[in-house]
């Protein structure tokens, strides 16, 4: 068997389009939705997702506020911009890409919770918990929604994810477990004991745990979906979490890049139409 491929980049391109009318039709009612980002220090990878960040944003309509900051930045400098922007009204909503090398539980924390485009303020995950409505994190909702988008049966599916993580993996089992999904969890990490046993039983497997190649072929159902979304650099290539050799045995996989990183993007880019949507709702 040759999996089928859940094809993240394509279908960044089709939620672009169909974001591109709801930004018109705000643009219409007189709001112009933007994103700010707030960037610290020089890594090569954060500067690449900020500036697709940026270009997407360009390519529907959303304008742009960027705030780069130097790798000597302190705490207090880059919670003064995190205050201008939480003031600026032509700010729809922004994130602090991570890493920063700097405490981002307090720079997350300081983030108006409706402003939070990245779904990671702790009130937002807070509010996931209870079933409340709010922004939800871009990387897991991502991966649900290139699931539904590729017709993969998410209700009633036994799921195993790897990684538990605040950005992915702890999210996902809350959000796969709500009413709405109906999918049965099971989380595994680095303290998990035997890992190839519960990869094993799962109709749909995110590895989510920054370990190249963990997830092997042998490890997986006939049939299964992969989604691949741990990201390790191996000489200075994107290498994912899963091994090539589960391509043979599975039914449907994420390529990794290409594959859930667009949704990533994708998802960020909902969450600032709809906090847009809803300013001109109340
Ligand atoms: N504030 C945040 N920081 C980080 C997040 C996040 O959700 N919020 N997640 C990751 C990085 N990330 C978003 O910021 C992200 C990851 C991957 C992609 C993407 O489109 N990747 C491409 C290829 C990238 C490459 O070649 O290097 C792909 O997978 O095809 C976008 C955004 C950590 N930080």
């Amino acid at each position: 068997m040759t999996a089928q491929t859940l094809d993240g980049a394509a279908t960044l391109r089709t939620i672009k389009a169909e974001l591109a009318q709801r930004v018109a039709a705000l643009k219409e009612q007189g709001v112009t939705p933007g994103l700010g980002t707030v960037l610290v220090g020089d890594d090569p990878g954060s500067h690449w997702y900020v500036g697709a960040k940026h270009k997407d944003c360009a390519e529907i309509g959303i304008t742009s506020i960027r705030r780069d900051l130097p790798a000597t930045a302190t705490q207090a400098e880059v919670e003064a911009v995190i205050d201008e922007l939480n003031a600026d009204a032509a700010c729809t909503g922004f994130l602090v890409q991570q890493p920063t090398g700097l405490d981002e539980f307090a720079l997350l924390s300081r983030v108006d919770p409706d402003k939070d485009v990245d779904g990671l303020h702790p009130v937002n995950l807070g509010k996931l918990v209870l079933g409340e409505s709010g922004p939800l994190p871009c990387t897991p909702v991502g991966a649900i929604e290139l699931l539904r988008r590729h017709g993969i049966e998410i209700a009633g599916a036994e799921v195993v994810v790897v990684g538990r993580g605040l950005t992915v993996g702890r999210p996902l089992g809350l959000l796969l477990t709500r009413r709405s999904e109906n999918a049965t969890v099971t989380l595994c990490h680095t303290g998990t004991r035997d890992l190839a046993a519960h990869v094993r039983h799962a109709d749909i497997v995110v590895a989510a745990a920054g370990v190249p190649g963990i997830i092997t072929a042998d490890m997986v159902k006939p049939g299964a979906a992969v989604l691949d979304v741990g990201v390790s650099r191996v000489d200075g290539k994107v290498t994912g979490d899963v091994h090539p050799g589960v391509w043979d045995v599975a039914g449907w996989v994420s390529p990794n890049p290409k594959g859930v990183g667009p949704m990533t993007r994708a998802m960020l880019l909902t969450n600032i139409v709809e906090i847009a949507e809803r300013s001109v709702r109340s």
